[in-house]
């Protein structure tokens, strides 16, 4: 079961530097992609090896009432679980105190990402 956090109260500044630190991962937040209901997406780049993903972040201040952080956490929990041609790859899931990282395969073409 996939858990979020919710310790402490989260500004609403996105790092430029994500880290990953159970993956012992770094990512350089760049280009913004959107916005949704809750994330904003942006391009990811794995500063290990240039690798370039999408990231959805999510402010934890979102997430305040046990119904939204379920529905983040459900919604992870199904993504991972996913693995088909038609459906945005799922790469990783991390946090920190203010944000939840969802690392997605980049879609390049404005189609249907969810
Ligand atoms: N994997 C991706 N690759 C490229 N751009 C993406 C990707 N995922 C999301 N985006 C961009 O970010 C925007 C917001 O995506 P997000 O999935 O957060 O919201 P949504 O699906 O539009 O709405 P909802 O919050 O209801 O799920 C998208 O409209 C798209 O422009």
């Amino acid at each position: 079961m996939t858990s979020i956090n919710l310790s402490e109260p989260a500004p609403d500044v996105i790092p430029d530097i994500l880290c990953d630190a159970a993956a012992k991962k770094r990512y350089q937040r760049g280009r913004f992609l959107g916005k949704g209901g809750f994330a904003k997406c942006y391009e990811l780049t794995d500063l290990d090896n240039g690798q370039v993903f999408a990231g959805k972040i999510v402010s934890k201040q979102l997430l305040v009432k046990p119904h939204q952080k379920d529905k983040m956490a459900q919604e992870i929990s199904i993504h991972r679980s996913l693995k088909h041609d038609h459906v945005v790859g799922f790469h990783s899931f991390f946090e920190d105190n203010n944000f939840v990282y969802i690392v997605l395969e980049l879609c390049k073409r404005r189609v249907s990402f969810s």
